[in-house]
């Protein structure tokens, strides 16, 4: 399937869930069997991530449809973070999931072709083009401009990849910007969402009906979300905030069209960065991450029946 929204869906209906997990990595909150010391602190960075990742793929990766890496966490850990990073995304693939790379990513055109070229399609290297990171979507900020977003939506159309575009961000501070008013009585997210509209009719899949150009909505802000939900009708929300941030199933259901569908919610720390204890074993802390995330799945699976069956009467 070469849309990225069709194969995130489909991932969705295959294992019966919307929810993704996300892929933070600190060391310091690592149960001791991952952390792997005496080689080159380098080294020891790379194969202590990738091993406790290792642990969180093999534990979820036949429950939910995808992971979400974010960027930061690898790179303040240098060049073995970054390495991790790439080995994980890797891992994941070869597990069947949808991987997605938070790297808020926006500069000037010339720049975000090279982002493009780094997450989304191929850079050239040594004289030969390759793929690098080679992920199925990435976080894109808009604040540069339609232009900043373009190389990004050339790399979609030509590799099958998707965005998400910060819309509303979770944040407390997220209304300074985003909800400043615009001469004509608007919030800027409005905006934003416009301009994700007018992108997004270029990049829908046949078999959902969604686009690949998709929206960051956070679940700390359900009623913003009513609003944005009918301005991008087509536009799959990626929906952070659950559990650790304060939002709710209820609110995060808020992101759905009427059809079950149309957003992915995400949770980080509290799935994977919550073990009960940093001297379990790695068949222990597999389990209590996968138990972490059945509840997570049943919570939003059943706001999402409540939903439905209030949009019903
Ligand atoms: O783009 C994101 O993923 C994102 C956008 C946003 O508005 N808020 C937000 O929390 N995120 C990311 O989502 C994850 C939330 O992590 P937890 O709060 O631990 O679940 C982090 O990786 C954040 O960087």
């Amino acid at each position: 399937m070469n849309n990225y929204a069709d194969r995130l869906l489909e991932a969705v209906n295959k294992k019966g869930n919307p929810c993704i997990v996300g892929l933070d990595p600190r060391l310091g909150g690592m149960p001791r069997f991952a952390i792997s010391k005496g080689g080159a602190p380098e080294e020891s960075v790379r194969s202590s991530i990738f091993e406790y990742h290792k642990c969180i793929i093999d534990a979820v990766h036949d429950l939910v449809p995808g992971v979400k890496l974010q960027s930061a966490f690898y790179e303040q850990y240098g060049i073995g973070g970054i390495a991790a990073m790439q080995d994980t995304i890797k891992y994941s693939k070869e597990n069947g999931m949808v991987v997605i790379i938070d790297a808020k990513r926006g500069d000037i055109a010339s720049t975000a072709e090279a982002y493009a070229n780094a997450f989304l399609g191929e850079s050239e290297v040594m004289g030969e083009r390759a793929p690098v990171f080679d992920v199925d979507c990435i976080t894109v900020s808009p604040y540069l401009g339609m232009d900043s977003i373009e190389p990004f939506i050339r790399a979609c159309m030509k590799y099958g990849k998707g965005i998400f575009v910060l819309v509303k961000t979770s944040n407390p501070g997220s209304s300074d910007i985003q909800n400043a008013k615009m001469a004509d009585g608007r919030e800027l997210y409005a905006r934003v969402a416009e301009m994700i509209n007018s992108y997004s009719e270029k990049l829908v899949g046949e078999r959902y009906g969604y686009s690949s150009v998709g929206a960051v909505v956070g679940a700390t802000f359900p009623e913003e979300a009513r609003r944005i939900r009918k301005m991008l009708p087509r536009s799959i929300f990626l929906v952070p905030g659950y559990g650790s941030q304060g939002g709710t199933a209820a609110d995060a259901a808020e992101c759905f069209n009427e059809d079950g569908l149309g957003a992915v919610v995400n949770a980080s720390r509290s799935v994977t960065y919550s073990l009960s204890s940093p001297e379990l074993e790695r068949k222990d802390a597999m389990a209590e991450i996968r138990e972490k995330a059945r509840l997570m799945i049943a919570d939003v699976n059943s706001a999402l029946e409540r939903k439905a069956g209030g949009d019903k009467k």
